[in-house]
């Protein structure tokens, strides 16, 4: 499998220079469809350099009586398929995070009301992250998964609240808040997989790379260069 990807170029879309290592030459790409830096940093983290960011366009809104878990798979399915049909043989990887409260999905604030909203909502409370993750194989066989976790807030004052949208921190973020940023003030207890929380549930993706032709262990920079 030839190890570069040159597709057409669009909007958004990034080249990551070459891998590391030689001998990963030979290895189908991974190309990530995402835009989140956090989803890129979390990839890093374990050593795994994405050989193309390709993000995908798709639109986000929730299907009349769809549920927060339902909606973070979809999207994630859908983001995957999406730039899978722009690259043929590569390992492509896409995600979804949600924050559901009850049934009710909490996706990216549009304007700070609605991040007031959220915050509001989530004051207090215990709620639930769903990352759905999606991988189309260089087989085109597509797995994707949902990840949860769950978030107990402590009660936020109005100073709490209204700092934190000063800071600007909750755009682009659903819920309208980061645990691994300010967000993290605001957080009492988590249940689960704090990755999973900030876009990516490393320990659930690796299983699922690896049980699929990735290996993790292999193609991470970070692990000893013997692992060939
Ligand atoms: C709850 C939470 C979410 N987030 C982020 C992760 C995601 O980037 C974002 C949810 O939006 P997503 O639609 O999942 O992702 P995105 O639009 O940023 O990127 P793409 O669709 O291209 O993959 O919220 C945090 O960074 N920290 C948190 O604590």
């Amino acid at each position: 499998m030839g190890e570069t990807v040159n597709p057409p170029a669009r909007g958004g879309e990034q080249q990551i220079e070459t891998r590391q290592s030689a001998s990963s030459d030979s290895f189908p790409p991974l190309i990530l469809a995402s835009a989140s830096p956090r989803r890129q940093e979390l990839l890093l983290q374990i050593g795994l350099k994405p050989d193309l960011v390709d993000p995908a366009d798709i639109p986000e809104d929730a299907l009349p009586d769809e549920l927060p878990r339902q909606l973070a798979a979809r999207l994630a399915d859908e983001k995957a398929a999406a730039v899978a049909e722009r690259h043929t043989g590569a390992f492509v990887l896409a995600a979804d995070t949600v924050v559901a409260v009850g049934r009710r999905a909490l996706g990216k604030a549009g304007d700070e009301r609605e991040a007031r909203n959220y915050l509001t909502l989530l004051s207090g409370r215990r709620h639930r992250v769903y990352t759905g993750m999606s991988v189309v194989l260089p087989t085109g066989r597509q797995i994707t998964r949902v990840v949860s976790s769950a978030v107990i807030f402590k009660p936020l004052g109005e100073h709490d609240i209204a700092s934190y949208l000063k800071s600007g921190e909750w755009r682009g973020k659903a819920g309208a808040y980061a645990i691994q940023g300010l967000g993290s003030l605001f957080v009492r207890q988590i249940q689960g997989s704090y990755s999973n929380i900030v876009g990516l549930p490393l320990h659930e993706l690796a299983a699922l790379l690896n049980g699929n032709g990735f290996d993790v262990w292999q193609r991470s920079s970070l692990a000893a260069s013997d692992q060939e």
